[in-house]
């Protein structure tokens, strides 16, 4: 039951704010949304957008759209979903136009965004989110949510009123009073999307090969070690707790993808956001995700040779290096590069 008539301002219209928060405005009419985008964005969706899923969701919404972010002034919540790397642009914005005690949901992936945030806004809310579902662009203006999940993010009555609203939807959204084990569990999901990346495949097809997947149980299997290590706790966010997320990678082809893709709902077109980077020339954020754990090594004295070799492929492919591996071929560059 929504009670108070709140502004929710979308900062970064792509694949995440286009879908969550359209999904979200539908969920809530009663509120305004708007949607701040790229002027070419806003030109594509002057016809309105179009919401599917992998369930059979087909529906139009004509979003409010702004490409000066003026529409700060009136936020009542600001959720950010820009790239990580547009967030200190996206946090200037903010302090230039939005008053002081109108609180920021990040929904960005990894750690440091939030952390970034916090910093460079000291007094003002912060709330931590995150989105367990792909979202891919399909066409000019259709947005397609490719797996299995929801949305979790901090405690906070806007969000409250949003949660009910928002159940049984396909953004529903799971509040939760500490958002630090979630985070740290989505990054586990989130280290697939350099091995993701790196293969140039859709997600299901890049998954259903054993040779990509034993880098990933490599790089996630390692993460535990490290996070263990630290004292970390990640929380299951996934289908799986992720220790029995490694065992599964390792299973034959034939059992992974008749068991494990099937209960994800892994759509055919789903690629990972980092493939997304790669295919638009953009910086990644690699430092934010591989980068997060080969930080905890360092600061705790370890090791974290698998991760820190994908941090050098993506970044040399970032650079003009080679972005295309197939399974075997990234088995080899990361064992020559750890
Ligand atoms: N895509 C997915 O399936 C998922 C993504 N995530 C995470 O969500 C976050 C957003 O990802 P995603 O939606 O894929 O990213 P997108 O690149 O699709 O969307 C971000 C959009 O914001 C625009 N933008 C950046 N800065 C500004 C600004 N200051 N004002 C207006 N627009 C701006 C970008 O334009 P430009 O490119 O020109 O900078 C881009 O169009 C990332 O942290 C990602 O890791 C989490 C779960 C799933
Ligand atoms: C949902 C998931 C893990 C995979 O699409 C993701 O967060 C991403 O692509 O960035």
């Amino acid at each position: 039951m929504i009670h108070s008539p709140e502004h929710i301002v979308i900062l970064g219209a792509g694949a995440v704010g286009c879908f969550v928060g359209a999904t979200w405005a539908i969920a809530a009419p009663d509120w305004r949304f708007t949607l701040i985008a790229r002027p070419h964005l806003a030109q594509d969706l002057a016809g309105g957008m179009r919401l599917t899923d992998y369930d059979g969701l087909d529906r139009k919404y004509a979003p409010q759209i702004e490409t000066t972010p003026e529409a700060l002034r009136s936020a009542t919540l600001i959720v950010l979903t820009v790239k990580g790397p547009a967030t200190q642009a996206a946090i200037a914005q903010i302090e230039a136009h939005a008053p002081a005690d109108v609180p920021v949901l990040t929904l960005q992936n990894g750690l440091e965004p939030a952390r970034l945030l916090k910093q460079s806004m000291p007094d003002r809310e912060v709330l931590t989110g995150t989105v367990t579902f792909n979202v891919s662009r399909q066409g000019k203006n259709q947005w397609h949510k490719g797996s299995r999940g929801g949305v979790f993010a901090n405690e906070h009555p806007i969000l409250r009123q949003l949660a009910e609203a928002a159940e049984g939807g396909p953004a529903e959204l799971e509040l939760v009073k500490d958002m630090v084990p979630v985070q740290w569990g989505k990054l586990l999901l989130n280290l697939n999307n350099a091995v993701n990346a790196l293969s140039g495949l859709t997600l299901r097809e890049q998954l259903s090969q054993r040779t990509y997947r034993r880098v990933l149980a490599a790089s996630i299997g390692e993460a535990l070690d490290i996070m263990e290590y630290a004292a970390i706790l990640p929380m299951r966010v996934g289908a799986t707790t992720p220790q029995a997320a490694v065992r599964l990678l390792r299973l034959p082809d034939f059992l992974f993808t008749n068991i494990a893709l099937r209960i994800q709902k892994m759509d055919a077109h789903a690629r990972s956001s980092m493939a997304d980077d790669f295919a638009a020339g953009r910086l990644t954020e690699i430092d934010d995700l591989n980068g997060e754990i080969v930080r905890l090594a360092h600061e705790k004295g370890v090791k974290a040779p698998v991760n820190a070799a994908i941090l050098k492929l993506v970044k040399l492919a970032e650079n003009g290096g080679r972005r295309q591996y197939s399974g075997p071929e990234l088995v080899d560059a990361v064992k020559a590069r750890g």
